[in-house]
């Protein structure tokens, strides 16, 4: 009986004391912050010798769509996969858009400044995680773009990303 009680005090202080680690999505400053990083972005990308081409005929909603993906993907709330799209839609988006290394470096490298701009949280945890994710969701991109027919199940759940090995945002010492 002794040893019973003491088991569930000892999950009961874990749970207190187990630090509250944030979403990327939260860290990033919410909806608001990504749906203001891709508006900001694709101003960049039109007026982009290089990009333009491959963007111009996009729709109105674009920007938005992606900035729901990338926030759903990063811990944000399921607005792309519930009302606008699902992981095969945007798949298939890609498909036959023969986009090169060189869009995919310049689309990298007009994101990251943009973040710099509009002062995106800079901790090396954060941005390590986030670049991890662009570099990975950028390179797929790049594949998928030259396939005719979506490697993907209908159904294939969106991607997940995390902290990875920091595990947690850099808090200063007090
Ligand atoms: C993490 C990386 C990426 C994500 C999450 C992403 C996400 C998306 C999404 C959600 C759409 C559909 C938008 C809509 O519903 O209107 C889309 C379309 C598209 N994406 Fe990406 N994308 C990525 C990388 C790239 C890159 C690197 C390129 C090219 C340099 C690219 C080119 C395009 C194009 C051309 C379309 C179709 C635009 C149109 O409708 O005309 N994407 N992407």
């Amino acid at each position: 009986m002794r040893v019973i009680f003491i088991k569930i005090k000892l999950t009961i202080m874990t749970d207190i004391d187990k630090p509250q680690v944030p979403s990327l999505f939260e860290w990033a400053g919410g909806m608001p912050a990504f749906v203001n990083l891709f508006d900001k972005f694709y101003d960049k990308v039109l007026a982009d010798d290089l990009l333009e081409p491959v963007f111009k005929h996009m729709s109105a909603q674009h920007r938005l769509h992606v900035a729901h993906f990338v926030a759903e993907v990063l811990g944000g709330p399921k607005v792309y996969s519930e009302e606008e799209g699902s992981h095969f839609i945007m798949i298939s988006k890609h498909l036959q858009k023969y986009l090169t290394e060189a869009h995919r470096k310049r689309w990298m490298e007009l994101l990251l400044q943009t973040a710099d701009e509009l002062l995106l949280p800079d901790d090396p945890e954060f941005r390590s995680a986030f670049l991890a994710y662009l570099e990975w969701g950028t390179r797929i991109a790049v594949i998928n773009s030259k396939m005719d027919d979506a490697n993907e199940a209908i159904d294939a759940p969106m991607p997940q990303w995390g902290w990875g090995v920091p595990g947690g945002p850099y808090i200063a010492d007090q």
